[in-house]
């Protein structure tokens, strides 16, 4: 009787089962559950499904037992199913969302990661952003913001860093550019021209979000607050996937329709199972130098999304002139006029979530990981000016 092969051996013939659907095989996706070979010649082999009625069950069925029976010494297969669990299907997704975890260390001294996504555009979330950031860091928290809005990046400009250009440190990691209070800033608007992301689609994007988590040195930070697009594309399943811990706060207008917009992205959140931090109410209302108050986009969305969400609403943030002149001259209205009332609205959300997040140490607290040198080839370089010394 030939010799039996080993379960490595059947481990390695069983790469050639390929999961049309994932377009990987089954051992890379880690569907073998168990092999067991008899000395019969009788080799038994378990594979996890993703759900219990795959449909494609039996090409797993006659692919594995093809597989097995080609092997030297083997007389019959058994092949049976079982479904993987919750935690391994996570596992999966993000292994195909970007082949695999980020690198322990990558954010291994960042306590609290916050996406803060909108439903629609233009309703102030990358100020809501900025402002947010300088409002934790005047309550004396480390911030750092990451701008994923890569169609519409504009925390350089609020931030005042527009002609910065982020270096490279002895480490090889991206040191990012640092606004007042020590406010760390990664944007891809430090990389590109103007206007060259947007092209950019699912893939090029998914890369180039996961090497601003990975290759840019964050150090140690009490907030890492996320700018995403408006809306619920690719950017905010990447991070999702990227970030299985970070939360979710929404920036919404008053207005009903911006406010049902909104609950979609909050439904994507849910989705992807990040969990709601709360509900930021932009543009609520507008008070003449009089005293009198103009409720410009309606009243009460923010509040109606939050009870829906059964989230707190963290604050309502009033139109004020000085919040976009400062925007726009490059100082977050939190920092350079903190009686504003826009600003003081801010101050308050950023008690709040300070109050909803009491976690003081990181969060991972892994070993920082040998850096790995950034690439930066998804990063389309600048053809004038561009000092990264990285060539
Ligand atoms: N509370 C406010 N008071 C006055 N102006 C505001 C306020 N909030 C936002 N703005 C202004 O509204 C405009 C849009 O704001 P911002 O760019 O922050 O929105 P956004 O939701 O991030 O937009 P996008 O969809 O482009 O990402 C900017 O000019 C900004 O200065």
């Amino acid at each position: 009787m030939d010799v039996m092969p080993n379960q490595d051996e059947i481990r390695e013939a069983l790469r050639a089962v390929i999961d049309p659907e994932l377009r990987k095989d089954i051992v890379e996706l880690e569907m073998v559950r168990s092999i067991d070979v008899h000395e019969n010649g009788v080799v038994d082999v378990m594979v996890s499904l993703t759900t219990p009625g795959c449909p494609i069950r039996s090409h797993f069925q006659t692919g594995v037992a093809n597989a097995v029976k080609a092997l030297d010494g083997v007389v019959s297969v058994n092949v049976s199913f079982d479904v993987l669990s919750d935690d391994e299907k996570g596992n999966l997704q993000r292994k195909l969302g970007r082949g695999g975890p980020l690198p322990s260390g990558a954010l291994a001294q960042v306590a609290n990661v916050i996406c803060v996504g909108s439903g629609k555009g233009g309703v102030g979330k990358s100020s809501v952003t900025a402002n947010l950031a300088a409002a934790l860091s005047a309550e004396g928290k480390k911030v750092g913001v990451l701008d994923a809005d890569v169609w519409g990046y504009s925390q350089p400009r609020m931030f005042g860093l527009g002609a910065q250009r982020p270096k490279v440190n002895e480490q090889r990691r991206i040191v990012p550019p640092e606004a007042q209070d020590g406010i760390k800033v990664m944007s891809i608007g430090f990389f590109i021209e103007e206007d060259a992301a947007v092209v950019w689609r699912g893939p090029m994007l998914h890369k180039a979000l996961q090497q601003f988590l990975e290759d840019v040195d964050w150090g140690e930070l009490d907030y890492l607050l996320v700018d995403l697009p408006p809306g619920t594309g690719d950017v905010g399943m990447t991070l999702a996937q990227l970030l299985p811990d970070a939360r979710f706060l929404l920036v919404t207008t008053p207005q009903p329709v911006a406010q049902k917009v909104a609950r979609r992205s909050a439904e994507m959140a849910a989705k992807v199972r990040l969990e709601i931090a709360g509900v930021v109410e932009n543009m609520s209302g507008f008070v003449t130098p009089g005293g009198e108050r103009f409720a410009i986009f309606g009243e009460g969305g923010g509040q109606l999304l939050a009870d829906e969400l059964g989230v707190p609403l963290l604050g309502t943030v009033p139109l004020t002139m000085p919040l976009r002149e400062q925007a726009d001259a490059g100082t977050p209205l939190v920092a350079a006029n903190p009686d504003d009332p826009a600003a003081q609205a801010i101050r308050q959300t950023a008690r709040g979530l300070i109050a909803q997040t009491p976690v003081a140490l990181p969060v991972m607290q892994t070993a920082p990981a040998a850096p790995a040198p950034p690439s930066l080839d998804v990063i389309p370089p600048r053809p004038a000016g561009m000092s990264l010394p990285m060539a």
